[in-house]
């Protein structure tokens, strides 16, 4: 793709960018970047990764073949409102914005090639886990070159639109979910008597270990934890007091929430 904007210069935003550019499968020559009002964030990511900034006139959205949308759902209507009749017939629409459907898209930019994609902020160093789904109007052409973008970023699986609620409540959201964990292990491991930093290496090298384990073993999860877990031991002890407050439900209504909450962004079209 020659010309791709970028309709919102935020962290998704920027986590895509460095992510393109790292991987060089997007040239920064071909992204332009434009926001509602901070002249200063566009020009530290133009000056950061060598990308255009969309001048005043909007001229490079009148011929851009790819429009990214990378607002908060609360300013994505009025930001289509204003992109709206600059759109040329072919331009091609990819969403990142939660909860906002592709008929809403549609509704608002006409029919044309749209893909409703659900990443992460792990984008930025090509470990996305990202969900995906497409219009009708997408040919099989444009749909690989989307694939290869998002594959360039992380993984993408392609899911039937309603299930992205789901995809965002668990791997949209889900490195907060972790940095939290992370958060709670420094807070525990202080108290411990370790530093912060000594904790956050223990933590950060343990998840990216079991990460790394869940990949490349065939053991189910139960599994590879009953490895762990001595009878009588520890990992028992520490296992127990997560079932005695509750782990599992806190992690229910975690993505409970979150997937309703996408829903109810959604219905507040
Ligand atoms: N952050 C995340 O982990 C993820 C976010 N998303 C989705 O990505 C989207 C963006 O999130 P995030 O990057 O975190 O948000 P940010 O608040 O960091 O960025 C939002 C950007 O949108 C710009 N903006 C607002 N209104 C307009 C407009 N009318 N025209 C052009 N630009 C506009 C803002 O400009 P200004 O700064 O000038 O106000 C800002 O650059 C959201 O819809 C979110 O659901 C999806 C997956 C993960
Ligand atoms: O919190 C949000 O609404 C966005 C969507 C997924 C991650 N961040």
């Amino acid at each position: 793709m020659q010309t791709i904007v970028f309709a919102g210069a935020g962290s998704m935003a920027e986590a895509m960018i460095q992510g393109w550019v790292k991987e060089g499968v997007v040239s920064p020559k071909s992204i332009h970047i434009m926001n509602k009002s901070d002249r200063q964030k566009l020009n530290r990511i133009a000056d950061a990764y060598g990308v255009q900034i969309v001048s005043d006139s909007l001229d490079v959205v009148k011929v851009a073949d790819c429009i990214i949308l990378a607002m908060k759902p609360k300013d994505v209507i009025k930001g289509m409102e204003a992109l709206a009749p600059l759109l040329q017939e072919h331009t091609a629409v990819l969403s990142v914005v939660a909860g906002i459907s592709i008929a809403t898209i549609e509704n608002s930019l006409g029919k044309r090639p749209i893909a409703r994609v659900m990443p992460n902020t792990s984008a930025t160093i090509g470990m996305s886990a990202s969900g995906v789904s497409f219009n009708e109007q997408i040919d099989a052409s444009l749909k690989q070159d989307f694939m290869t973008m998002l594959e360039a970023i992380g993984t993408v699986i392609e899911v039937e639109e309603d299930k992205l609620h789901a995809v965002t409540a668990v791997s949209g959201s889900g490195p907060a979910y972790l940095y939290y964990l992370v958060e709670a292990f420094e807070q525990a491991g202080v108290k411990y008597g370790l530093s912060r930093e000594v904790v956050r290496s223990l933590a950060v090298q343990t998840i990216a270990g079991a990460a790394e384990m869940l990949k490349q073993s065939t053991e189910e999860p139960t599994e590879l934890r009953r490895k762990v877990t001595s009878p009588g031991g520890t990992t028992e002890a520490g296992i127990k007091a997560l079932e005695e407050n509750h782990f599992k439900d806190a992690i229910m209504a975690c993505i409970h929430d979150a997937e309703a909450k996408s829903r109810e962004l959604a219905q507040s079209e």
